[in-house]
């Protein structure tokens, strides 16, 4: 297993001196090339879950049980080891692809500096591996591109240019945090593809966070269900949109848009009855 959480607990120091957990107690299993979709409503403790994977949780916080990636605990061990795993094994996707992105150097720029810092490459080849990378994210036009700055690129670019920047040192875990969010439905649906292809294609680890099951079901093979910090359900994403056991999925589902449920059907993800709430 490449990762697996037991018993992950979350809680808060607050300055009045009380401390309040977040999230109670999850448990979750992660194999190589698998995606896992975690879904839930805004304060469900997504964002909490993977910051504590990446080891990025604020000093207020305290955590309990395991976390072990390759092995390794990470929630024992030391900092300096945690940043050499986040820069080389676990890459990140943000909702606001300009918040990772240096808007002052151009995008190719941007790609190769990691590949030159951390892989030693000559100045050559991580322009022609940026080059690379750029036309695997489906950037067109990739070799006139690769100058552009990131304010002259669209969302959908931009959240491009991020996750080539996040598979450039061929981590085995990506984690994705709303990474389309901030994206009409036609760019989502691009950069949800592109996710998918390169799990599939490299083999990565995806953890896909999205409030909206819609977004899940498109390439989850496995969804968490989270409510404020507890699981409500976990399983196979097929299973889980099919016949969901708990109340708080089938309010979600109900909640998605009839669109979506409509791309869910022809995707095969959901038949029957519970395809067509409408
Ligand atoms: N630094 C912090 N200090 C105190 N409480 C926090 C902190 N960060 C998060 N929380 C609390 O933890 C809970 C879970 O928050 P989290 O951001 O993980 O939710 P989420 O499911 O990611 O929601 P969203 O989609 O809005 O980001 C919330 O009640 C939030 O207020």
């Amino acid at each position: 297993m490449m990762l697996s959480i037991k018993d992950l607990r979350v809680s808060f120091d607050h300055s009045t001196g009380a401390r309040t957990e977040v999230v109670h107690g999850i448990n979750l299993d992660l194999d190589r090339g698998e995606t896992l979709g975690i879904v839930g409503e805004s304060g469900s403790g997504k964002s909490v879950l993977s910051l504590a994977i990446m080891g990025l949780l604020p000093g207020s916080a305290h955590t309990s049980g395991q976390i072990r990636f390759e092995g390794e605990d990470l929630l024992a061990v030391p900092e300096r080891r945690l940043c050499d795993l986040r820069g080389r094994k676990i890459g990140m996707i943000f909702q606001e692809p300009m918040s990772a992105l240096n808007p002052a150097m151009t995008v190719g720029n941007q790609i190769a500096e990691g590949l030159r810092l951390h892989k030693g490459m000559s100045k050559h080849d991580a322009r022609n591996e940026a080059l690379r990378l750029l036309e695997m994210v489906q950037i067109p036009q990739a070799a006139t591109r690769i100058d552009s700055y990131p304010h002259e690129m669209s969302g959908g670019q931009r959240q491009r240019v991020g996750i080539a920047i996040a598979i450039a040192l061929k981590p085995d875990l990506l984690i994705a945090d709303e990474p389309t969010t901030a994206l009409d439905v036609t760019v989502q649906a691009e950069i949800l593809d592109i996710l998918d292809d390169l799990v599939t294609d490299l083999g990565i680890s995806l953890i896909l966070i999205s409030h909206d099951l819609g977004v899940i079901a498109r390439i989850a093979d496995r969804t968490l269900v989270m409510y404020r910090g507890d699981e409500m359900e976990q399983g196979d994403t097929e299973r889980v949109l099919r016949s969901p056991t708990h109340d708080y999925t089938r309010k979600l589902l109900n909640a998605m848009p009839s669109r979506a449920r409509k791309s869910l059907d022809q995707t095969g993800a959901m038949t029957g009855s519970e395809a067509n709430h409408d």
